[in-house]
This record gives C-alpha cells, structure tokens and sequence, in this order.
C-alpha cells in the first residue's frame, strides 16, 4: 500500500523544479520502489480523466471516506488496468473500499469504451490519449512558473540582468507556451503587470541549482498568494512606508510573511531593519518550514517568528501588540482552489460530490486516528527535502468528501480568526485569504465579518477597489453573490448560499479562478480598513475583553472550536 501512498506525497510534494523523474529518484522517505512510483505516475496519468469520470459516475468517494481523490484514481487505476491489480494485501482497508465497489467500477468502465466506440481496452488507449494530447494544448499555457523577486537580498533589475539575463521578454502569458518539443529549451519571461517584483517563466524552467534560488534572491510563488500581502502594504514608497507592526496570524511556509517583508524591505531601502512583523502557525512542525523560510528570505532581522502560536490565544491587549497596525490571515482552508502545478504531470481528478449529510454512520472523521497512514501534513517538505517551501506547498490537495458540514465549521473558523485580528485595538488594516472556490469560506464570511458587533463598533469597512494597490485595482475577477457553476462559470441561480454584500463591496473582494488565461488557481482575497482610527470605544473594548476572557471571538461558534480541533481544513 506504500506504493500509493508514496505516489500521492510525491504528486502533493513542493515543486521546486528539476525533472519530475528526476525527483522521484531523489526523494528520502519513500518505501516503494522510485520506478514502480514513476511507472504508477505515468500510467495514470494517461488515464486520468476516463478514472475521473468513472469513480464520480460510481461515486465511491462519498461512501469511502478513507479514499481521498488522488489515492482513489491511482488505486481504480490498478483495480482496473494493471495486470496484478491493486498491489495491497486483499484484507487492506484501502483496498477493500476500491473492490467493494468493483461492479460499478468495471460498468462505467466498460460505458467510457463503448461511447467511444472502441472495441478493445488497446483501442480505448488510443483515443484516450488522443483526447489527453487535445486538452493539454491548452492546459500547459495556463500555468507558468511564477518567481517573485526578494528586495531583502535583491532586486528585479538585479535579477532581470543576472538569473534571467538570458531570458527573452514576452507579451503575454500565452506567449510562455512553446510547442511541446521547445517547451523545457526556450528562456521566456513575462512580466507580472498586476504584483510588482513578479515574473512568469515556462512551466519546465528548473531553479534548483542557480544561486539565486539557493541564496532565496527568488522565491518560487504563485501569483496569487501574492495579492494578500499587496493588498495590505501596498505601493508605498520611501515617503509613506509602512510605520506600525505587522502579524500574519497563520504563517506557514511563510510565503506571506516573506513577501511581507520584501515589501517593506522596498519602502524602507536606507532604513536599518527592526522587527516588525510578528508570524506564526499553530503547527509546530510547519513553524519549523516557516522559520527555515523567513532565514533564507533574511528576513530574520524584521520578523520575529513564534513557533506553535495559535492565533486565537494571542491577546491583542497585551503591550507587545500595542503598535500592530495591519494583520494578514490566510487560514486553513478546503484547499478548493488548488490546481496541480508544472512539470509533474497534470491530474484529472474525481470531484468529490458536495454532500448535504454531515456525519455518516454518526462518526467524525478524526485525522490520525482514522488516517493514521495517509500521508503526514509535512510529508511533502520531508519528501523532497527542499530548501525553500514552494506554492503547492501552502496548501494541501482536498481529501475526501468536502460537504457542507465541513466547509461551514471551516468558515467558521476562519471567521472567528479574522474577527479576532479586527480586535487588535490600533489595527487599521487586515487582509482575510482563501484558496478555496466557495463562497460560504470567502465572500460569505467577508459579509459575516462586516456584520460583526466588532466590525461595527470599531467602523471597519472594505478597502474599496479604486482604494486598493495599482495592480490590484486593474485586476478584473472580483466578488461573487453566488457559487459559480464551474463547468460554465457562470454564477448559479440553484446556488443555496447567497453573499449579502453591496455592489461595492463584492468590487472590493478579489478572485482567481482556475481554467482561465490569468494563469492561476482558485483563489479569494479581501481587505478591511478602519476609517476611525484611534483608541477602541468603551463597549468594543469591554466586548473583546470578555471574548477573549472567555477563549471566545465569536459567540455562535463557541460549540465547533472542540470540532474543529478534530479537522481543520487543508493547510500546508
Ligand atoms: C493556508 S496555510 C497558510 C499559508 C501561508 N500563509 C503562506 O503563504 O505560506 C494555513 C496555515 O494556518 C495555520 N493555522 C490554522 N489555524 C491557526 C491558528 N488558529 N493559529 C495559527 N495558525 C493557524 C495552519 O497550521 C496552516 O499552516
């Protein structure tokens, strides 16, 4: 069973570059054999949206819950094409959940042959790949490599003149997408027109050995898990740098912190560094990525990193936080957003179905009771043994069945982190983030946050789209009322979630969607600001004091703290 297990941390695992088989032989902690690994990859991969399709039609995933998508196809994928079948022992639990189902299985299986009018498995082969080689025209342009440039240790003059002095300047993103055959040869470079510092290269280009990456002069980033730290420091200068303390509340790996600092490290040029922004992540062990991350930023100087820090225990009243003006949350998330990233090989995988029951068979699902032998939360950073954490690495892919139930304990949670941050008395700025695709975990929560007593008695409000950063208030994906349909991108009139926000405020919010030209995964940002700043007024400073005597930020979601213990959502 390691087999899948290895795979699955292996397509999960950070992508810093460097041939995708290449990595596989390189990987510490694997059990299986790196060339029954690679040949499981490949072979899937071929067959993935047939797979897909036939674990969604048998919809397994919503009774095996053990079954995360990525483990369900490479499992089906030996269940039903591989000459020795699942290579497991017969009475293991995993493979167990594949076989029960093993009627379903082999008649979608046979249905995806016959409607394509194949005769044989061979024939089925054929056009299968046909069709693979069809989508994946369009599929390579969308997702480049995305490189930020680091001001704390350089420049993008610097870098445009070294690391990519033999780069040929591009147009457009589309423009990064060569012909198959050209595509690991040809240096093209695109620059970022909506974040300052940021630069598109072809999806194969490898970092790994050039100096730059080594030194963390470049940081390999997504475009949009930049927009957060923009959002909030903006294109401050010299003149008007950012003068108060900062907290970004749930750090790790640390892309946001470090592009924290890299901003202010812009606006301050001549300035000595002090400490100003306080990060920390209530996992101990991602603390240890996001430390390693902040020192080989060098940033170290100016972020003070508190390992294991759960942010709803940080007492916004103590004098340490007195000068804490602007904070970023960017919590744990369903992780909907995310798409497979560069050279490993593109996954279709099964949507899980969003489910109304919340708890079958009455039973919880307990992470490492239940999923003791899943992949670890690090895994992906132990496997590949990288120096930096790289953008597959903010967050997980989903597991399992993500239903109602969960996504509105994750929203809640992520609620009662973002009030908390607007109780901080002298904040004026707070950024909230996602990378999920549902509204219930963004926009949702963004209308919940406004309506809050805190919100309103301390006059916290949106950062309006003229308000907002140059390159964001260009950007043109903004707020939606309703979930969209994803098939037709359109907004869904059957969506059962509808946001209450003004007009304005739906501008204000920023999206990125998968599956279009931007080049991006699903993604949600949001600013608030405060337009009265000063001291707290009485009553919000008695309100948050009881809240948080009482461990509590938000009264209605006293009873999910003890569940959401027990799943958190998708977080490295
Ligand atoms: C989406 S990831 C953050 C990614 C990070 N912002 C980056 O850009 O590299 C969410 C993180 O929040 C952490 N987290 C969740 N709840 C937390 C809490 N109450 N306090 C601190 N950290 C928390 C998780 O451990 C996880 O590492």
């Amino acid at each position: 069973m390691s087999l899948y297990f290895d795979a699955a941390a292996i397509l999960t695992a950070p992508s810093a570059g460097g041939s995708f088989k290449s990595r596989i032989y390189s990987a510490r902690n694997l059990r299986a054999s790196p060339a029954q690994i690679y040949a499981l990859i490949t072979e899937a991969s071929k067959w993935d949206r047939v797979l897909a399709d036939v674990i969604e039609k048998a919809d397994i995933l919503s009774v095996e819950r053990k079954l995360t998508p990525l483990l369900a196809l490479l499992l089906v994928y030996d269940h039903l094409l591989s000459k020795k079948g699942i290579a497991a022992p017969a009475a293991h639990p995993l493979r167990q959940a594949v076989e029960r189902h093993k009627v379903r299985l082999k008649a979608e299986f046979t249905k995806a042959r016959v409607r394509r009018g194949c005769a044989t498995v061979e024939q089925f082969k054929t056009a299968v790949l046909r069709e693979k080689r069809e989508a994946d025209g369009t599929a390579h342009f969308v997702y480049p490599r995305w490189v930020r440039v680091n001001n704390i240790r350089s420049s993008l003059e610097k870098q445009l003149s070294t690391t990519f002095a033999d780069y040929q300047r591009v147009d457009t993103l589309a423009a990064l997408a060569p012909a198959e055959d050209e595509r690991t040869k040809l240096k093209l470079l695109y620059l970022d027109p909506n974040i300052p510092d940021l630069v598109a290269v072809p999806f194969g280009a490898d970092f790994t050995s050039s100096p730059a990456y080594k030194n963390g002069e470049i940081i390999l980033q997504d475009k949009a898990s930049c927009f957060p730290a923009y959002l909030l420091l903006g294109d401050r200068g010299f003149k008007d740098a950012w003068q108060g303390d900062l907290v970004d509340g749930c750090a790790a790996p640390g892309n946001k912190t470090t592009h924290m600092a890299s901003l202010l490290a812009k606006q301050q040029k001549q300035k000595k560094p002090r400490k100003q922004i306080f990060s920390m992540d209530s996992s101990k062990v991602r603390s240890k990525t996001l430390q390693k991350m902040v020192s080989l930023a060098g940033a170290d100087p100016m972020v003070t990193v508190l390992q294991g820090q759960d942010f709803l225990a940080l007492d916004p009243m103590d004098s340490q936080f007195e000068d804490v003006s602007g904070l970023l949350l960017d919590p744990s998330c369903s992780g909907s957003g995310i798409v497979g990233r560069d050279d490993v090989p593109q996954l279709t995988l099964p949507q899980p179905k969003v489910v109304k029951s919340s708890k079958p068979n009455g039973k919880k699902r307990k992470r490492g009771a239940e999923d003791h032998d899943e992949p670890e939360e690090s895994s992906s950073n132990v496997t590949m043994g990288q120096p930096s954490a790289a953008p597959s690495d903010e967050n997980d892919i989903p597991s399992g069945t993500i239903d109602n139930d969960r996504l509105t304990k994750l929203s809640n949670l992520q609620a009662r982190i973002v009030e908390h941050a607007l109780s901080f008395p002298n904040a004026t700025h707070v950024t909230y983030s996602t990378c999920s695709i549902h509204l219930i975990e963004n926009e949702a929560v963004v209308a919940r946050l406004l309506a809050s007593d805190v919100a309103k008695e301390r006059g916290w409000r949106l950062l309006r789209r003229d308000e907002q950063p140059e390159g964001l208030r260009k950007w043109k994906h903004r707020g939606v009322r309703r979930d969209r349909d994803m098939e037709t991108g359109v907004e869904s009139e059957e969506s059962e979630s509808v946001a209450a926000l003004s007009e304005v405020d739906l501008e204000a919010c920023l999206r990125c969607w998968s599956g279009d030209a931007e080049g991006l995964g699903g993604f949600f940002v949001a600013g608030f600001v405060r337009d009265s700043e000063g001291a707290v007024t009485e009553p919000a400073k008695m309100k948050i004091k009881s809240d948080h005597d009482n461990g509590n930020a938000e009264g209605d979601v006293t009873d999910e703290s003890n569940e959401d213990e027990e799943w958190d959502g998708f977080s490295d």
